[in-house]
């Protein structure tokens, strides 16, 4: 979560790292990751821990797996720096934790590969804060039993908001993953992607990786064979946990 203290914007951070996009239509594309920490939802499947940290790891060497710790809160010009130090990149990848939670941090970073959102698409006072930093915005579609959500309404109005904000344009590629578990509902993918498709390039159907969470090849086919009509449909699971890398 951003700090702003006499004009010093600084977050904390939990780590950054280089590794290949192990998600969506960029599979294997190499990025530099910043993930911050801090959330405003709480996904039932959600595989990453969000709280806030005194240490943001940061591995210098891709795959070393050894660390360096720096100290949180970190400001843009020490992130940008790290990220920069990193060779031959697709994009940076701005995940977390949920980062449009930080989008002044994040407009002031500098860095010389273009920037890659991972959000969970529900705050547009925030998108519309970085529509015209970032170049590709990977946009989830959060579809969670109602118990999980303060108010179901808004957070779907919130989500097509966001759409609309950071949808495709000449300079920003704009896709939507969601992730499926055995609870969900075609109805609701259906509903939902009439919606957005007019903003996106194309829709990921993303299993979830949990095994006793997980649905059957068989929906999903079913999924994206009624969806195809309206988008470009594709079933992509988590890469990157089938090689170990971060
Ligand atoms: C950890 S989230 C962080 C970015 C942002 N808060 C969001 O949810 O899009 C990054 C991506 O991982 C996906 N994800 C998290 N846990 C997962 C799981 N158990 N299986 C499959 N995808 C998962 C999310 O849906 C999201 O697309
Ligand atoms: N390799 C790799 N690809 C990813 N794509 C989205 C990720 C995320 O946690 O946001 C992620 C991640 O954690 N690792
Ligand atoms: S929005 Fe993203 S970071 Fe937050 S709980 Fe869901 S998957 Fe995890
Ligand atoms: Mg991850």
């Amino acid at each position: 979560m951003q700090t702003i203290g006499c004009d010093i914007i600084q977050t904390s951070l939990s780590e950054v790292f280089c590794s290949v996009q192990g998600e969506g239509p960029y599979v294997g594309c190499r990025q530099a990751f910043v993930r911050f920490t801090g959330c405003n939802l709480k996904c039932n499947y959600c595989d990453t821990p969000v709280e806030a940290t005194k240490i943001c790891k940061f591995e210098a060497v891709p795959g070393s797996n050894e660390f360096q710790e720096l100290e949180n809160p970190l400001t843009p010009e020490k992130v940008s720096a790290i990220v920069n130090s990193y060779s031959g990149l697709h994009s940076v990848s701005l995940t977390g934790g949920e980062p449009l939670m930080n989008a002044d941090f994040i407009n002031m970073l500098e860095t010389k590969a273009p920037l890659y959102l991972e959000s969970n698409m529900t705050l547009p006072r925030m998108a519309k804060k970085v529509k015209d930093k970032v170049s590709y915005v990977s946009g989830d579609v959060k579809l969670l039993p109602s118990e999980l959500l303060e108010d179901p309404e808004l957070h779907l109005e919130s989500t097509i908001e966001c759409f609309r904000t950071l949808k495709v344009t000449k300079d920003r590629d704009c896709f939507c993953k969601i992730v499926v578990t055995k609870d969900t509902s075609a109805d609701d993918i259906e509903g939902v992607v009439g919606a957005i498709s007019g903003y996106i390039s194309s829709l990921i159907l993303q299993p979830v990786t949990q095994k006793e969470m997980q649905p059957k090849p068989g929906f999903l086919l079913k999924l994206q064979e009624s969806s195809l009509n309206e988008i470009d449909t594709r079933i992509i699971p988590q890469t990157h946990k089938m090689w170990g890398c971060l």
